[in-house]
C-alpha cells in the first residue's frame, strides 16, 4: 500500500478496507461479469454473472474455464499485459467468439506494490445495443476522419506526382472509371453524366448521402472541356453562414483589418477556367441564395467590401442529398435559383436500388483500402457477401466502405464470415438485415416490377446473378465465371464497370 494509505489512523484504514470491499461487491453485482487471475495468469475465480458467457466461449462447465491460463480460455484478452505492466486498462473493447464487450482490467497489488493478480470486469455486453447512441456518434466521427484521411492521402500522392507541393488540391481526382457499377441504374447515370460533361450548363446532382455525387462531379469536370482548369469544391453545410459570402465571392483588399487586410479570393475566382462544385446546396441561407442567383445570371461577382463587379468563368455543379423541390415548396429554397441550377439534373440511385453492383464495389473498395494500408484484403466468404448485399445502406457507398475498413481492421483471419460481418454492422451502427430478406428484384413488386424497360431488367438480373455466383464461390472469379457459363474476361469486365 502506498505510504499515504499506510499512515492512515486505524479507523480510517478499516474504512478504506470496507470501501475496497464494497467497491468489489458493487462491481461484482452491477457489472455483467467478473473474474480474477493470479500472478501466473490462471483464472482463479469467476462470479455468477460471468458464468453465462461460458457457453458462448465454448465451455460447458466451469472446470473447463477456471484453473486454466487466461489466454487459453478468453481469446484476445489483454489480461497478461496488465499482469506484466501492472497498469490498468480502464476501458477497452474486447471482441472474440462470444461477442463484443466493453471491459475493464485492473491489477491487484500487494502492499509493497507487487502485482499479484488482476480483475477482469465485463462492463457491458452487446455494446452495439447498450451503447448505440455513443457508437453512432463514433461511427459518424470515424466517417469524417476516414474522409479527411483519404483526402489528405490523395493530396499527398498528387503533390508527389505533380511535384506541386499540394496545389493539386484544386485538381479533380476521379474519372468515370472510378465510378464502379454496371447495373442499369449505374450505367444510366454515367451516360447522362457523360452527356452533361459535354455541355457548359449547370449540373444538379441529387441523391442520398454517399451515393457518389462528389465523385461524379470530379468525373464530369475531368471529361469536360475545362479538365485542365481547377476543380474547386465548397461544402456549404460545413461553413458557418456568416463566413459563406466571403468564401463564395472573396474579400476586397482593405475591407477588413487584421489577417484579411490584404483581401482574399473567393471560390468563384479560384475556380476560374474550371469547375466550382457546390456541395449541400440545399443548406444555403436565403440571403446568399439571392446573391448566388445574381452571380449565375450575370456571370459576375461582387467581393465583400468592394463595389466592383468582377466577371468569373466557372462552370457550376451543385449537389444535395435533400429534397430540393420540397424545400422550394416550403419556401426555403428560391424557386428561380432552383430552375437556374436544375438545367441538367442527375439522380444518383441509392445502393439498395443497385444491389447487383455490391460485389464489384466490395472488390474495388477492398482493393483500394488494401493499397492504402499495405495489407492483403481479407476474403469475404459467400455468406458474408450475401449479408452485405442485403443491407439497407443508409450511408450508401461511404457506409459500405467504412464497414469494409472495419472488417479489415478487426478480423484476425484472412477469411471473413457472416457472423463477423454481423458484428461489425452492429458496431458501426448499421441496422443488420438478415441475408434471407434480400429482395429478388430491386424495384417494385410482382407484375408492376416486370413492366419496365427490358434492358433495365436484364441488366439487374445479370448483376444479381453475378452477385450470387461471387457469393457462392467466395469471390473466386474463375469459379464464378464457370458457374455463369461466361469467360473470366467477361466477368472481370462486368465487375470493373463498362467505362
Ligand atoms: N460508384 C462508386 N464507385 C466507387 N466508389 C464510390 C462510388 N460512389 C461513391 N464512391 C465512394 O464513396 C464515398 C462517398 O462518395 P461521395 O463523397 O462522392 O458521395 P456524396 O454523394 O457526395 O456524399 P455526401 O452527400 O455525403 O457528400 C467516396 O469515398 C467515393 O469515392
Amino acid at each position: 500500500m502506498p505510504a499515504t494509505e499506510s499512515a492512515l489512523p486505524p479507523d480510517a484504514s478499516s474504512m478504506l478496507a470496507l470501501a475496497a470491499r464494497s467497491m468489489f461487491h458493487l462491481f461484482s453485482s452491477m457489472s455483467q461479469g467478473m473474474f480474477l487471475v493470479d500472478k501466473a495468469g490462471t483464472i482463479v475465480w469467476v462470479n455468477e454473472g460471468y458464468r453465462r458467457f461460458l457457453p458462448a466461449l465454448g465451455f460447458s462447465s466451469i472446470d473447463e474455464f477456471q484453473g486454466h491460463p487466461v489466454e487459453e480460455v478468453i481469446p484476445n484478452t489483454q489480461m497478461r499485459r496488465v499482469l506484466e505492466t501492472g497498469e490498468p486498462i480502464l476501458v477497452d473493447l474486447l471482441t472474440n467468439k462470444a461477442g463484443t464487450f466493453v471491459v475493464s482490467r485492473i491489477p491487484l497489488r500487494e502492499e509493497d506494490g507487487q502485482t499479484i493478480g488482476a480483475i477482469g470486469i465485463v462492463l457491458f455486453d452487446q455494446p452495439e445495443t447498450t451503447l448505440k447512441p455513443l457508437i453512432e456518434k463514433f461511427a459518424l466521427l470515424q466517417r469524417d476522419l476516414d474522409d479527411a484521411r483519404r483526402e489528405l492521402a490523395s493530396q499527398r500522392s498528387r503533390a508527389l506526382l505533380h511535384g506541386d507541393g499540394g496545389s493539386g488540391q484544386r485538381r479533380a481526382k476521379y474519372t468515370f472509371a472510378s465510378f464502379i457499377g454496371t447495373s442499369a441504374a449505374a450505367l444510366e447515370v454515367k451516360r447522362h453524366a457523360r452527356r452533361a460533361a459535354q455541355s457548359s450548363s449547370p449540373v444538379l446532382l441529387l441523391g442520398e448521402t454517399g451515393t457518389g455525387k462528389e465523385l461524379l462531379a470530379h468525373a464530369i469536370h475531368l471529361a469536360s472541356a475545362r479538365a485542365r482548369g481547377p476543380f474547386v469544391s465548397l461544402n456549404i453545410a460545413a461553413v458557418p453562414d456568416t463566413l459563406l459570402e466571403a468564401e463564395f465571392f472573396g474579400v476586397a483588399p482593405g475591407a477588413y483589418t487584421g489577417a484579411d487586410r490584404r483581401g482574399r479570393e473567393g471560390k468563384f475566382k479560384l475556380a476560374d477556367g474550371g469547375t466550382l462544385f457546390l456541395d449541400e446546396i440545399g443548406d444555403m441561407p436565403a440571403a446568399l441564395q439571392a446573391k448566388l442567383l445574381r452571380a449565375l445570371q450575370e456571370g459576375e461577382i461582387e467581393p465583400l467590401g468592394s463595389n466592383r463587379l468582377v466577371p468569373f468563368d466557372a462552370r457550376v455543379i451543385a449537389a444535395t442529398s435533400r429534397d430540393l423541390p420540397a424545400l422550394v415548396r416550403q419556401g426555403r429554397f428560391r424557386e428561380d435559383l432552383y430552375y437556374r441550377l436544375n438545367v441538367l439534373p442527375l439522380k444518383l440511385p441509392p445502393l439498395r436500388e443497385r444491389r447487383g453492383d455490391i460485389p464489384a464495389l466490395v472488390e474495388a473498395l477492398s482493393e483500394d483500402l488494401a493499397q492504402r494500408s499495405g495489407e492483403v484484403p481479407p476474403e469475404l466468404m459467400p455468406d458474408a457477401l450475401a449479408l452485405l448485399a442485403g443491407q439497407h445502406w443508409r450511408g450508401n457507398i461511404r457506409e459500405l466502405r467504412n464497414v469494409l475498413e472495419q472488417l479489415a481492421m478487426r478480423s484476425d483471419s484472412q477469411r471473413v464470415d457472416a457472423a463477423e460481418v454481423r458484428r461489425v454492422l452492429a458496431e458501426t451502427g448499421v441496422e443488420a438485415i438478415a441475408a434471407a430478406a434480400l429482395p429478388p428484384a430491386p424495384e417494385g413488386q410482382g407484375h408492376a416490377a416486370l413492366l419496365r424497360p427490358l434492358a433495365t431488367q436484364v441488366a439487374e438480373l445479370e448483376g444479381l446473378a453475378i452477385a450470387a455466383a461471387m457469393a457462392e464461390t467466395g469471390g473466386n472469379k474463375l469459379a464464378a465465371a464457370r458457374l455463369l457459363g461466361i469467360s473470366r474476361a467477361t466477368l472481370y469486365g462486368r465487375l470493373q464497370g463498362a467505362t
